[in-house]
């Protein structure tokens, strides 16, 4: 057998003994994969040192299979994936999930499940047990579901039968906002991923960095880009779905990170920070009560900030109320940036949407009115390569995939969705360092996917 085979396996059962060493250590038990997903069972894997080998484990458990599982069903897998994705869909809007949690441990009968929906029982029980064959619940016996760790993470917390009553409302006032994430992954996302080959081999398509020409175009059959399109009240279905997608994809970059990753403290008293495309103002929210000293301005397209008077309202009245916060609609392609020179220039999110031709118009605006002392900050996730590159300084004899495959493959899904949904993009350091230096900024340093920036 290969060494690098051999080396996997190794790093696979080492990583599990630093983990079983550590659980004994702080006394607690590691999560049980077929109970409830729940946070004080989950306490020990967010552990540092659990999480660090945990990663380490999965990455070498995910290549090791590559590594030694037949190639053809391998490559079929992901071939087939897609059937996953919709399958998960079908749990959703079928509410598997909350039907299992009222039935608890023993689990339900499909055709319990199915009762007062249309779906027919023997058509459930298929499309459960292959999420039951990826460990997204557990078939208990024939023909009997029940949920694990994983599908429990569907569940609303809402009861079968107000979902039965009211199925348009199944995110309004839950607290779980995965469900939504998902199903708006698995509805218009799949959707438009499956036009990629054809938009990337269309002379015209492959060629267009336009928003409102992507592939996202083809499968919802419109002319208008996302924001557009989102704009329409005929769509305000999949807005909502989208709005409660984000609270969840915003867990993986809680607005807390933004505030720990610059030192906002060295910044002058009264500093100005212009949130540019700031959404409702979510992050400025964080940096304001971190930092009373700050005065903050947050920039949307209009109908975004209508939408910020009343999140302000909400948590931090105050803060209209003294002049210290301001809303603005701003469109960040004018020409002009209203503030002028400010001290600090946030853009949080807002890269990634965009393709570098439309990114260099949003940043030219800024190094037009930056002073000497003028600070930009980019919050994007930083893609690193799939192989090891010259200023990496880790250890080269690791067999380990240089960025940890499965581990980091969220960053990469991503830019696929950006790609195909806006013609956006996430970047590598170098491609940030490139796009950065053409629109007159200097890269200080890279830390937590947080880029500051000085005028060059
Ligand atoms: C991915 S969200 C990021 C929001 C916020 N920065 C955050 O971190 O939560 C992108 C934001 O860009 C805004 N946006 C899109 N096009 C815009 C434009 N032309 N001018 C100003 N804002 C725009 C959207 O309304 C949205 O709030």
């Amino acid at each position: 057998m290969a060494d690098s085979i051999l080396s996997l396996a190794d790093i696979v059962n080492r990583s599990a003994q630093t983990i079983d060493g550590l659980c004994r250590k702080h006394n607690a038990k590691f999560p049980d994969p077929n109970e409830p997903f729940d946070v004080h069972t989950e306490e020990i894997r967010n552990n540092a040192e659990v999480l660090a080998a945990a990663a380490t484990l999965t990455a070498a458990a995910e290549q090791l299979v590559a590594s030694v599982w037949l190639p053809g069903p391998t490559l079929i897998h992901s071939g087939l994936a897609f059937h996953v994705s919709a399958a998960l869909r079908v749990a959703i809007t079928c509410h598997v999930a909350e039907s299992l949690r009222e039935a608890g441990p023993q689990g339900a009968h499909v055709d319990r499940i199915c009762e007062g929906m249309v779906v027919r029982p023997q058509t459930l029980g298929r499309i459960l047990r292959l999420l039951s064959t990826k460990h997204i619940f557990r078939e208990v016996s024939p023909e009997v579901f029940a949920n694990n760790r994983l599908s429990s993470l569907l569940d609303t917390g809402k009861s079968v039968a107000e979902l039965l009553a009211n199925p348009n409302a199944k995110y309004e006032n839950s607290n779980n906002p995965l469900p939504a994430l998902f199903e708006h992954s698995t509805d218009e996302v799949m959707k438009t991923a499956s036009y990629l080959a054809e938009v990337i081999t269309d002379p015209a398509m492959a060629a267009s960095d336009e928003p409102d020409n992507v592939a996202f175009s083809i499968a919802m059959r419109t002319d208008k880009d996302w924001w557009k399109w989102a704009e329409s009240p005929e769509n305000s279905m999949y807005v909502q779905r989208f709005s409660l997608a984000m609270s969840a994809a915003k867990q993986v970059m809680p607005e807390q990170t933004t505030v720990e990753g610059f030192d906002w403290g060295s910044l002058p008293k009264d500093a100005t920070v212009v949130d540019v495309g700031g959404g409702v103002g979510a992050a400025s929210l964080a940096l304001a009560r971190a930092f009373p000293d700050l005065r903050l301005v947050v920039q949307d397209r209009t109908k975004t900030i209508e939408q910020a008077w009343g999140y302000w309202e909400k948590h931090m009245p105050e803060g209209i109320a003294s002049g210290r916060i301001t809303l603005e609609a701003h469109d960040f392609f004018d020409a002009v940036q209203p503030r002028g020179a400010a001290d600090v220039y946030l853009l949080r999110f807002i890269l990634h949407d965009w393709a570098d031709s439309y990114c260099l118009k949003i940043l030219d605006p800024l190094r037009k009115v930056a002073g000497p002392n003028t600070t930009l900050i980019i919050v994007d996730t930083v893609l690193p390569y799939a192989c090891r590159n010259s200023n990496d300084s880790d250890d080269e004899a690791t067999p380990l995939l240089a960025n940890l495959g499965a581990v980091n493959l969220q960053g990469y899904l991503v830019d696929m969705q950006m790609l195909t949904l806006l013609n956006g993009q996430e970047r590598t350091a170098e491609q940030f360092d490139r796009l950065l230096l053409q629109a007159g900024w200097r890269v200080e340093r890279f830390s937590k996917n947080h880029i500051v920036a000085k005028p060059v």
